[in-house]
């Protein structure tokens, strides 16, 4: 068996949040992440989810050694991340996609070289990684900017080289493309897809980012009021909260609507029911068994299968566990 990247047992972290003054003084106690239970493989790439709130950047925190647990258990290659911070820091490489860890006001090569100097890397080996990541994700325009002069898009990709500069064995992303543009976020995921691929990097992932999710994990775990509410695969989830699958039909011509058949509903016809739009859930019918049924009724001249939007899969899930 691999060796686990993560292992959590009974994690918890509780906020104590006093407001108030004098005898209107108040104390409650937030449970942020409550009884976690995570085992995360050398090589795995994890989609961590949630609602605003949920709990993923205080376990990320508990993860990288920031926070302390109040409950359970946590260690990160192995190590107990608060204990071993320093240790730590040398194995992992995080990326809070909202906050910095360059120095605002030096140019970018200078952060490398700061970094580099941090980690203790030879000053060739620097030099290589930070070549080849510079290149890679196209900063070579930029190493002379100061970080603050930065556009959003080109700070990202300059904090991913620093996490990465010292090649680490797990890379954290806490909502790494969050402002992107489209293009940029694509970019960035296919350098991400690439370097897994290359140096076999475990990845811990958060985001609201469904694209994100399907681009970049095979792993999802869904967390509620700090409670895991479902650890498992994309199509796991959509099974078990029963999404459906959308047979688009274009027939060749303009035919009443298809509402009788066996297994589906009819979610939407255009153009005269030229297009007509049948939802079916995979458990109940396969989109062959629905096309043999429409043949006799209509011609049909193309089709395509609407595959469920993830976003609202995990919105489901949420209605289904009363969160
Ligand atoms: N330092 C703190 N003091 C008090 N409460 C906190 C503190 N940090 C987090 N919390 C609370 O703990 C809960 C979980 O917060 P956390 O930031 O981990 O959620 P999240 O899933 O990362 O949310 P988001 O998607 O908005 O970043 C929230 O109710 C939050 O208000």
């Amino acid at each position: 068996m691999t060796e686990a990247i993560i292992s959590a047992r009974g994690l918890g972290r509780d906020f104590v949040v006093r407001s108030g003054r004098g005898l209107r003084r108040t104390r409650r106690v937030v449970e942020a992440v409550h009884d976690l239970t995570l085992d995360v493989a050398d090589g795995a790439a994890i989609g961590y989810l949630g609602a605003n709130g949920a709990g993923k950047s205080t376990t990320i925190k508990m993860i990288t050694g920031i926070l302390v647990p109040t409950a359970g258990t946590i260690r990160t290659c192995g190590r107990d991340p608060h204990r071993e911070r320093r240790a730590l820091a040398r194995e992992i490489g995080v990326v809070f996609g909202q906050r910095s860890q360059l120095w605002w006001d030096l140019p970018l090569a200078e952060s490398y070289r700061a970094l580099g100097a941090i980690h203790g890397l030879a000053p060739q080996a620097l030099r290589r990684r930070t070549d080849e990541l510079v290149g890679r994700l196209d900063l070579g325009s930029f190493l002379d900017t100061a970080v603050r002069q930065l556009s959003l898009g080109q700070r990202i990709r300059g904090e991913i080289a620093a996490a990465l500069l010292h090649d680490p064995r797990l890379l954290v992303l806490d909502e790494p493309t969050i402002g992107l543009d489209v293009l940029s976020k694509e970019r960035l995921r296919e350098f991400l897809v690439e370097r897994r691929a290359e140096h076999g990097t475990t990845l811990l992932l958060t985001t609201h980012d469904m694209d994100d999710v399907q681009r970049l994990t095979e792993r999802i775990v869904v967390v509620d009021h700090g409670r895991c509410i479902f650890d498992g695969t994309l199509p796991g989830l959509v099974q078990r909260v029963g999404a459906d699958r959308v047979l688009v039909l274009d027939l060749l011509t303009p035919t009443r609507p298809l509402d009788d058949i066996p297994g589906t509903q009819l979610v939407g016809t255009e153009s005269d029911g030229l297009r007509q739009r049948l939802a079916f859930s995979p458990d109940a019918t396969s989109a062959v068994d629905v096309l043999t049924a429409v043949t006799p009724r209509a011609a049909v001249r193309d089709l395509s299968i609407e595959e469920p939007d993830i976003e609202d899969v995990v919105r489901r899930l949420y209605l289904s566990a009363g969160g």
